[in-house]
């Protein structure tokens, strides 16, 4: 078969994948991937815990019993999608079973691509990514960025995969802790703002449940207009009657400072981002 996905009959063909880590973003993956037509035979997970590993086979059906190094022999495309913490032991172990050209896309938050071209053979195609969790029912965002010695086609195969889980946009790599920072940990924001709004109203007397409910499908409404491309300002404003409610609320949230903690929250995540590749490192010598 091709990588790039036409079999010799001209039918669709897909690259074999090895997932290695299976747990929340290498799950995102291979459900993304599955849903999007590859077979279970081209795709396989590792994970350390059996229980973890017989989970994800008896779900998805992929394979999920052998150890990083002998799944990583068979594919085409290796996805390390371990804590950053971990990932020189998984470069360690995978380094010698590597076949030549095997694209390996990272999805650790923080490592440079330099980091692992540091780590495997020589010349060893690498592509950073930064997805998000969103991936998990096709609505992911991810940022992609070559390392070295990865070409168009490189890129253009870690498109692929990643486009079976939502957006995908091509950033220097410079700017992945930036990326991380917004679009990475952003859904955690999104989740922290409806719990906080769902709270507010049981603040106002509204029964758990029901609150919930209506901040939910708030944000779900909310974020359907945005995606129809029109600018958030203009929709806020469409929200914020002259003289109304919605004015005396947000008026509480600019004094409140919500704005510039979310400009704070992101210099933060940005400066994990570069802290952990500073971690692994050290931990790597
Ligand atoms: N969660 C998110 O929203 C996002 C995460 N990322 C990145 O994705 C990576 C994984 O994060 P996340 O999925 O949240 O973390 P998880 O802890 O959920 O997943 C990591 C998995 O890797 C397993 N693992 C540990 N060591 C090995 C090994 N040697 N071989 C194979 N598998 C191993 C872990 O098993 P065990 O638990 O038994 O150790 C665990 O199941 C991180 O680098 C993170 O920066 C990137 C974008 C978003
Ligand atoms: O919190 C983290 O470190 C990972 C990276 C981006 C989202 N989750």
């Amino acid at each position: 078969m091709s990588p790039n996905g036409t079999g010799p009959t001209g039918t669709t063909t897909h690259p074999r994948l090895a997932i290695l880590g299976g747990g929340v973003m290498g799950e995102a993956l291979l459900a993304g991937v599955l849903a999007s037509g590859w077979d279970v035979d081209d795709v396989a997970v590792t994970e350390p815990s059996a229980l973890r590993a017989n989970e994800l086979s008896g779900t998805y059906g992929v394979r999920a019993a052998d150890g990083n190094a002998k799944t990583v022999r068979r594919a085409d495309v290796v996805v390390v999608a371990v804590k950053p913490k971990d990932v020189g032991g998984v470069l360690a172990e995978i380094t010698d079973a590597l076949r030549p050209g095997t694209l390996v896309i990272s999805v650790a938050a923080g490592l440079p691509c330099a980091f692992y071209e540091e780590r495997l053979p020589t010349g060893a195609p690498v592509v950073r990514v930064m997805p998000n969790t969103p991936a998990v029912v096709g609505k992911g965002a991810s940022a992609i960025s070559a390392g070295t010695h990865a070409t168009e086609e490189h890129l253009a195969l870690a498109e692929r995969v990643l486009a079976s889980t939502g957006l995908v946009v091509r950033a220097d790599e410079k700017d992945l802790d930036a990326v991380t920072a917004i679009s990475g940990s952003g859904p955690a924001y999104v989740f922290y703002v409806a719990d906080a709004m769902a709270e507010a109203g049981v603040l106002l007397g509204l029964t758990r449940d029901r609150a919930r409910q209506l901040a939910v499908q708030t944000i779900v409404g909310s974020a359907a207009l945005l995606d129809g491309g029109e600018h958030p300002v203009v929709l806020r404003e469409r929200v914020s009657s002259p003289g109304g409610t919605t004015v005396a609320a947000v008026r509480e949230l600019d004094a409140h400072g919500v704005r510039a903690a979310f400009l704070a929250a992101a210099e933060a995540a940005r400066d994990r981002s570069r802290e952990l590749a500073a971690e692994a490192t050290t931990r790597g010598r």
